[in-house]
């Protein structure tokens, strides 16, 4: 079955046409109140996914666009997920819906239960590098507002979740109960669940983060990083190994698969005072992903989940993953100043 949209703003209009399949997700783990939004997602991420193992061909899906509403410039992939996402949504529960590439939420259908918040295309400074990206989504029960049924924490969610766009195409997804990994089966264009019980291993060698900026850290995060580089050679007496993809989905599956601590602090650069990710569409849904693994999720001090965003587009500092990791890092704001700024040795950390 094919839908066709006419997508409409003051500034593009054109025609967009989703291939919709109808059985692309299995609904037997999703909520009922959820079955129809999950399996518009799917089939939108399937078409977006045959687009991207196409671009070049016969669209140029990393050709710049406009400005967002945060002031981050555009691709075509984004606008074109945007667009797919917002069309396929229109005429099924979702009463609000919010993306990063819009400045305000809109409502899609006034009768709607639930509110959706969708970072359609994350990564997207690796659309035409052909490595791993993808779309991050947050559901909530919709209120009488937009603001109310987005400016929330993410205790509130009824779902938080991404598709990866990899050499696998794969959903994993929370609803509250555990999460779930689904694979997209190219033969019969639908996904399938492969893992009803997905668990983030609680240690691991590995840490990412974007190093460029060090110089720009807060002092917790620099100690932190420091004791890892020291390797056998410092206080932790061990080597680790450091990765960095400047995809948040990419960085997310690996994590779940093998383990592993991400870290996009706030650091003192123009912009930056909050970090650069946003916590509505991106994370909220990853901290409600990780969380429900068994991981863990902060702004490095406080949960992710409990946090609401002041506006829409609202950023904070992200560290998820394993979760003693994610305590250790923890750990290290509580020290006192002047042991985060020494290099090595004497942190209260390593005395007991
Ligand atoms: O380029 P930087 O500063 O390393 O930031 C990389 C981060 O920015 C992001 O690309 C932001 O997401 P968008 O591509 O949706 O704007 C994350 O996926 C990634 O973790
Ligand atoms: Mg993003
Ligand atoms: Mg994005």
């Amino acid at each position: 079955m094919e839908l066709r949209f006419w997508q409409g703003s003051s500034h593009r209009t054109w025609e967009v046409t989703v291939l919709f399949i109808p059985a692309a997700l299995p609904t037997d783990a999703i909520p009922a109140a959820l079955h129809e939004v999950m399996q518009r997602l799917a089939a939108v991420s399937i078409d977006i996914a045959h687009r991207i193992a196409r671009g070049g061909i016969d669209e140029d899906l990393a050709g710049a666009r406009g400005v967002n509403a945060d002031g981050d410039g555009q691709k075509a992939l984004d606008v074109i997920a945007d667009d797919a996402f917002r069309a396929a949504l229109q005429d099924t529960a979702v009463r609000y819906y919010a993306s990063e590439e819009q400045e305000e939420a809109v409502e899609l259908n006034p009768a709607g239960t639930l509110a959706l918040a969708i970072d359609p295309l994350d990564g997207s400074s690796n659309i035409d590098t052909n490595l791993s990206i993808g779309t991050i989504f947050a559901i909530y029960p919709a209120e009488e507002t937009a603001a109310q049924s987005f400016l929330r924490s993410g205790t509130d969610l009824l779902a938080g979740g991404y598709v990866i766009y990899g050499p696998q195409c794969c959903l994993v997804v929370s609803f509250g109960a555990g999460t779930l990994k689904y694979v997209l089966d190219a033969a019969t264009q639908g996904f399938v669940l492969v893992d009803a019980a997905v668990r983030v291993p609680p240690s691991s060698s590995e840490f990412a983060i974007n190093a460029s900026n060090y110089r720009h850290w807060p002092k917790p995060i620099r100690a932190y990083i420091d004791d890892c580089v020291a390797g056998t050679e410092g206080p932790r007496g061990r080597n680790f190994n450091m990765r960095w993809l400047a995809s948040l989905v990419a960085e997310t599956h690996r994590i779940i698969s093998r383990g592993g601590v991400f870290l996009y602090p706030k650091d003192d650069r123009k912009g930056y005072q909050q970090g650069r990710l946003r916590l509505l569409y991106e994370c909220a849904p990853i901290a409600f992903v990780i969380t429900q693994a068994g991981g863990g999720a902060t702004d490095g001090e406080n949960p992710i989940l409990t946090a609401a965003p002041a506006h829409l587009h609202a950023r904070t500092p992200f560290v998820f993953g394993s979760s003693e990791k994610v305590a250790r890092i923890s750990a290290y704001h509580d020290l006192p100043e002047h042991e985060t700024s020494a290099l090595f040795g004497n942190r209260g950390l390593f005395r007991s």
